[in-house]
């Protein structure tokens, strides 16, 4: 066992792990960071050259987290000294009369984040090789963008160290001792900490169950789906084509959305929200492709711009809750271990302000977000307490 007790010890080096490692750090508290990988990796939910940056959401606290998230981005940014997020706008398609398209527009419109609302007859042209489906309303939340998200996690591991802080990789956790200072074992040796932070994504459950917590998590794998352009430049991040998001189509209830081409020349990455459930350890087992299906029908309808089959076909787990809302909560047993957890597939872009507050959950200091919607106490017939 090592003799250093740590302030806090952070398991999981995802965006959440990452950022919440780097606050501490930052605020001089003395910082392990462990991560069963070698890093970089690609078996969570952080890897991959992208992700979208939007206030567009249905409720208030999202939007309100997100007026301090773009802040702390270009904060880090700043610091860290390299572009992490290109603005370039997010399409937010719907039904005028559906389930999600209103809400978001209300929520927009009532928050005053700057949108632009796209009139049918000039959708074409601020918008080519896309057909607006009928009875679909379309504006543009134009605060949205990309986030380099390898970049991302390259650059605040770097600066977590740059603040003293240590990252040991490669390094399983295999056991949690809780108690006032806490004890966490791996195959290599046993580490201490006053406090403790799991940010573990798809394997949150497997850690929290040494500690006789179980939260009612489904982990999904997702196909990520990249699809070339007939015509050079057609969905070019350069020509400005936005992201998007088509929260109800013909081809499903559930949103597709887009990242216009830029990490891979020539493909646009297009994919469907909704995974089959895997083992987080197995996901490659699990072949299913109803999502392609979707996708294929979708494009050929919607953008006749692109190959209706996937040129590159990439994988990614989400964790969900039954809400889709996080959880960001102390342990219900032991108030020196802090849970970030179930980011359901929407986490990413507020990495630094999760990262924020679980370091002032960690730390004992007033969380600067309500944190009602993510406490786990919502679940309380679902979770399973053996204490
Ligand atoms: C296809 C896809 C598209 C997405 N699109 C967007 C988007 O456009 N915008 C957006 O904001 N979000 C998006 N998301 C969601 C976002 O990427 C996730 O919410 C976020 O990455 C979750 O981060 P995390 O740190 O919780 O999990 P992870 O990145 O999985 O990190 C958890 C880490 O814990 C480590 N770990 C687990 N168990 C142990 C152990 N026993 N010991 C040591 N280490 C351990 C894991 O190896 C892993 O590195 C998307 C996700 C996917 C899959
Ligand atoms: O978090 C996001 O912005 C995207 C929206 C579409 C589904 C995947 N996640």
């Amino acid at each position: 066992m090592s003799s250093q007790i740590y302030d806090c010890i952070v398991i999981g080096a995802g965006i959440q792990g990452s950022c919440t490692a780097y606050y501490l750090a930052k605020n001089n508290k003395k910082t392990l960071l462990l991560e069963q990988f070698v890093l970089p990796h690609s078996r969570g939910s952080s890897h991959g050259q992208t992700r979208i940056i939007r206030k567009a959401y249905e409720q208030d606290f999202y939007v309100r987290m997100m007026e301090e998230c773009y802040t702390l981005w270009a904060e880090l940014e700043r610091e860290a000294d390299v572009k992490l997020y290109r603005r370039t706008g997010l399409l937010l398609l719907g039904p005028e009369n559906g389930r999600g398209f209103p809400i978001v527009k209300d929520t927009l419109q009532r928050n005053k984040v700057p949108i632009v609302v796209l009139k049918r007859e000039e959708f074409s042209q601020h918008i080519p090789n896309f057909n607006l489906s009928s009875g679909d309303g379309a504006l543009v939340d134009t605060t949205a963008g990309v986030l380099y998200a390898d970049k991302a996690l390259v650059a605040i591991r770097r600066l977590f160290k740059s603040h003293g802080g240590v990252i040991k990789d490669g390094e399983k956790v295999i056991g949690i001792t809780p108690g006032p200072v806490v004890t966490v074992t791996t195959a290599s040796g046993a580490y201490q900490a006053k406090k403790l932070v799991i940010t573990a994504g798809p394997w949150a459950n497997t850690l929290l169950s040494h500690t006789g917590l179980e939260l009612p998590l489904q982990v999904t794998k997702l196909n990520v789906c990249y699809w070339q352009e007939k015509v050079p430049g057609s969905y070019d991040i350069r020509n400005r084509f936005p992201c998007f998001v088509q929260v109800e189509s013909l081809e499903s209830e559930h949103h597709i959305y887009g990242l216009p081409s830029n990490e891979y020349p020539g493909l646009m990455k297009v994919c469907y929200h909704i995974g089959k459930d895997t083992d987080p350890d197995g996901r490659d087992r699990q072949t299913n492709q109803d999502d392609i299906e979707i996708l294929k029908r979708y494009i050929t309808r919607c953008m006749p711009g692109l190959v209706p089959v996937p040129a590159v076909v990439e994988s990614c787990l989400y964790t969900i809750t039954p809400d889709t809302d996080f959880v960001l909560d102390r342990h219900p047993t032991y108030s020196n271990i802090v849970i970030g957890a179930g980011f359901s597939g929407h986490g990413f872009k507020f990495g630094p302000v999760i990262g924020k507050i679980l370091y002032e959950l960690s730390t004992e200091q007033v969380p600067s977000h309500d944190l009602a919607p993510f406490k786990i106490s919502r679940f309380q017939a679902h979770s399973k307490s053996a204490l």
